[in-house]
């Protein structure tokens, strides 16, 4: 999906209201009507023992009217209180016409009266601000976000975190949001500078734009969200069978790593390939009895399971030795789609010679293994953004970034943003998963293999996004369950 400034964002809704495409009104009643149900679906999935009291603040402008809407839309399902921080005679056309629909539910007091408020609820909904904050918050306003901020409580922002501008600085306050609910298209401001530190998840709400003119505008970048996802996910035949969902083959493991290739090969069969061979020297099995596991495997290049696969994935735990380099060797000069991760990918720079290959790629690093590679090709760049592209088309692979906001690059070097997960994928195991998911996505012929990396990518953090334990006591065990469960919500019948 294209990134767009907020400046665009502004052009494009007035351009739809001008043209008489979709009143404004009807525009805001669209947009808190669809973040009112992402507040209800967020609500669900507390805990129940988890008190609901939304607390709805909304600032002068149209962002304060969606927050009205909302109310509206949320009264006569939770307790709700509405408070804005003007008298309604200070309101935008748009938001005066929607306070007037609910204003006997609303306060209307200045934003200092506010601060002993926030207390009384349990989810703050954040309308304060959106796309037209256009200085930096102080006075009553700083006070009362570095409040919310404090006060742990969840956040839902409206179009973006109240205080963070639209290049992503925040040069005094801006909330901390849970889940920012991004209208239209994704603003910049969610990926630079501060930005990734406080939109949380971000999820996309499309409010009828036109196609017109959401192609028209101008691109600022590309992000994957669900509604990618969901054109994305590959469609099953009534005639299906296991090879033609595709086989994946994954070579990983040692004596000490010996869970990796397991939590790998789960992830791997729940992702939609119709075959997943383990090939590991690991005394684990993995959960699902389903997985073809050679243990100890021969000259694994020279079996047939090597021969029918589609895709190959090697790194998760293993050992570099010289049978292991050898290898290594062998699939590079292969024409198999591969995924290289974790210190597999420390031996690409000994063989880099053999670079183009003539399959798909993708590499998995973290900050320290793309440095490493980095080093390893002398690709010398202290951003590390800039040297995972220049890798990317360097090698002619795709180059999957892992971070708080992990960015995939094709082998043209263009990228775009992931926008699912959240904190609790920081526990080891977790990219063994991600290279599982990948492989599996990457085992079907005649695919858009950058989409399904990305694809991949997404499931992998939806899949904590939708874990609703303690997110500091999620563990990898999980991810199979709950890898079905996102592939389910994207793709209800399949
Ligand atoms: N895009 C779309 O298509 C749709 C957009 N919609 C929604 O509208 C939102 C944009 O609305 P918007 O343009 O009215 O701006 P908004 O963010 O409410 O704030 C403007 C007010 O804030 C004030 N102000 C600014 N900075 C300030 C500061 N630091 N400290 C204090 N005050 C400050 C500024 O005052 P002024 O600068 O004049 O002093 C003005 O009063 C958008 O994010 C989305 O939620 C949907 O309803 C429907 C479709
Ligand atoms: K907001």
């Amino acid at each position: 999906m294209k990134i767009i400034s907020s400046e665009t964002m502004r052009d494009l809704d007035a351009r739809t209201i001008a043209n008489k495409r979709v009143a404004s009104l009807e525009l805001m009643e669209r947009a808190g009507k669809q973040c009112s149900e992402q507040i209800e679906l967020f609500c669900s999935q507390l805990a129940p023992h988890h008190k609901k009291r939304l607390i709805i603040l909304c600032g002068p402008g149209n962002n304060g009217g969606d927050g009205f809407v909302i109310a509206r839309y949320l009264t006569s399902k939770f307790e709700v209180k509405t408070y804005c921080t003007h008298k309604q005679d200070k309101l935008s056309p748009d938001a005066k016409t929607n306070s007037s629909k609910v204003s006997e539910l609303c306060e209307f007091e200045a934003s200092s009266q506010l601060l002993n408020k926030i207390t009384e609820g349990d989810i703050i909904i954040d309308c304060l601000f959106g796309t037209g904050l256009n200085r930096a918050l102080t006075g009553e306003y700083e006070t009362l976000v570095n409040s919310i901020n404090a006060s742990q409580l969840p956040v839902i922002s409206v179009d973006s975190p109240s205080g963070l501008l639209s290049d992503g600085q925040v040069p005094s306050a801006a909330i901390k949001a849970t889940i920012t609910l991004s209208i239209g298209l994704p603003k910049t401001s969610y990926f630079q500078n501060d930005g990734p530190a406080h939109v949380g998840s971000l999820i996309n709400l499309d409010i009828g734009f036109s196609k017109d003119y959401i192609t028209q505008a101008p691109s600022e970048g590309q992000a994957f969200f669900a509604q990618d996802a969901k054109k994305t996910l590959q469609s099953f035949t009534y005639n299906s069978h296991k090879y033609t969902r595709g086989q994946c083959l994954i070579i990983a493991g040692s004596e000490l790593y010996n869970g990796a290739p397991i939590i790998a090969a789960d992830s791997a069969a729940v992702s939609g390939a119709g075959m997943v061979i383990l090939a590991h020297e690991s005394l684990r099995t993995p959960q699902n009895p389903g997985i073809i596991c050679l243990t100890k495997p021969p000259d694994i290049i020279k079996s047939h399971f090597f021969e029918k696969s589609q895709s190959v994935l090697i790194g998760p735990g293993i050992e570099i030795n010289d049978k292991n380099k050898k290898l290594f060797t062998h699939l590079i000069k292969s024409d198999k789609a591969l995924v290289i991760d974790a210190s597999a990918i420390d031996l690409i720079a000994d063989n880099k010679t053999l670079f183009p290959r003539n399959a798909p790629t993708i590499i998995t690093p973290h900050a320290g293994e793309l440095q490493r590679l980095a080093k390893g090709l002398n690709i010398n760049h202290s951003d590390l953004s800039k040297a995972a592209q220049h890798i990317a088309q360097n090698l002619s692979i795709q180059v999957l970034l892992k971070g708080p906001q992990s960015k995939i690059y094709n082998e043209q070097g263009a990228f775009s943003y992931n926008t699912s997960g959240n904190w609790a994928l920081s526990t080891a195991g977790s990219g063994d998963a991600l290279a599982g998911i990948i492989a599996s996505l990457w085992a079907k012929k005649d695919i858009n293999y950058y989409e399904q990396a990305q694809l991949g990518c997404f499931i992998h953090g939806k899949s904590v996004d939708f874990y609703t334990g303690a997110k500091r006591s999620f563990t990898v065990d999980l991810f199979p369950s709950l890898i079905s469960k996102v592939l389910h919500s994207l793709s209800p019948l399949a």
